[in-house]
């Protein structure tokens, strides 16, 4: 049996990424532009010296292999969307974003994917720019399900390394300690991600780890607060040079995901009856900085 097509998501960094890297291995793959937008119908993309067409579509009309890496605050109501499909039910859904967002257990089926990456990458122009090579893990929402072995095996070839992990939620949690250690403070002062340790005290980025390592244990997710600690520090020198993602969106005056990181950790705290402080103060000094502006 044919495998159904791959929808990429929106023409963004990390979905253009993935599609020109699809469209390389010869898989079919369409872009799912936003209903509404003017559309010829095809989308082209450049990445080196390569140019790929694709066509594009507003809507799932057919059971595909979904590929969204979206912003946390796109993430519901682009779900709210495809449910509106008939073909949804039969299409497999992978979703990448920072953060955590506090209804993804109603939000997601079991079976949905998480794909989360270190690679990274933006947009200029027509092109996708490919700005650092990194690693990938693939894991469903609930342990026991698996994903289609040709469309691991895909993904792998497309953009590796990629590995498959039944519990994702202990990597997601390390992927979101490191930007609520690192995003927040390249915003409050305004600096490359090497520049914020000339900023921040010691016991404070300790004390934002041991908050979120008290979610975590709350949520049967053990983690290490000191490890979290070194590792946001491995990152910060390996990226030194970067702008943030945060610092990326609000240097263009985009919407934050300040609210899907040090917010969720001091919401969900506040909900779980522990106490959160210091993402609490980190949420409430992005949003001072930023105007608190509201996602689209
Ligand atoms: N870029 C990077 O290097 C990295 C990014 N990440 C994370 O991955 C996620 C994606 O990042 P990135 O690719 O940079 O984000 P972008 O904003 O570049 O891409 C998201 C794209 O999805 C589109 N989109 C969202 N919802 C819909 C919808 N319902 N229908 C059609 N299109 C839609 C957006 O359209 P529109 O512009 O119209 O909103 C946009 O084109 C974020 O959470 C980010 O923090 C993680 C690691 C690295
Ligand atoms: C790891 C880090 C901080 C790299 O810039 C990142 O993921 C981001 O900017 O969102």
């Amino acid at each position: 049996m044919n495998n159904p097509p791959w929808l990429v998501v929106g023409q963004g960094a990390i979905g253009s990424l993935m599609a020109v890297r699809l469209a390389a291995l010869d898989v079919p793959v369409q872009i799912k532009l936003r209903a509404g937008r003017e559309t010829t119908g095809e989308l082209k993309i450049r990445s080196g010296a390569e140019r790929f067409r694709f066509a594009t579509v507003e809507n799932l009309t057919a059971p595909s292999w979904i590929f969204a890496a979206v912003k946390a605050y796109q993430v519901a109501p682009l779900i709210h969307e495809l449910r509106s499909s008939a073909a949804f039910q039969a299409s497999t859904l992978i979703v990448s974003y920072n953060g955590m967002l506090a209804d993804e257990a109603s939000l997601l089926r079991d079976s949905d994917l998480h794909w989360i990456t270190t690679h990274g990458a933006y947009r200029e122009a027509d092109a996708v720019i490919h700005a650092g090579h990194g690693q990938s893990w693939l894991g469903p929402q609930q342990a026991e399900h698996r994903a289609p072995a040709d469309m691991v095996e895909q993904l792998e070839r497309a953009l590796p390394p990629l590995s498959w992990i039944n519990h994702i939620a202990p990597r997601r949690w390390q992927k979101l300690a490191v930007n609520c250690l690192i995003n927040p403070f390249t915003v409050i002062h305004e600096c490359r991600n090497g520049d914020i340790l000339r900023h921040i005290r010691a016991d404070v980025w300790q004390q934002v780890a041991d908050e979120i390592a008290a979610l975590a244990t709350q949520r049967g997710v053990e983690l290490s607060p000191q490890n979290l600690v070194q590792q946001a520090e491995q990152v910060v020198k390996a990226t030194a040079n970067n702008r943030s993602s945060m610092l990326q969106d609000y240097l263009q005056q985009r919407p934050t995901e300040i609210d899907y990181l040090n917010g969720f950790i001091a919401s969900a705290s506040a909900e779980a009856g522990l106490s959160a402080p210091a993402n609490q103060q980190l949420w409430q000094q992005v949003l001072d900085v930023t105007g608190g502006r509201d996602p689209r």
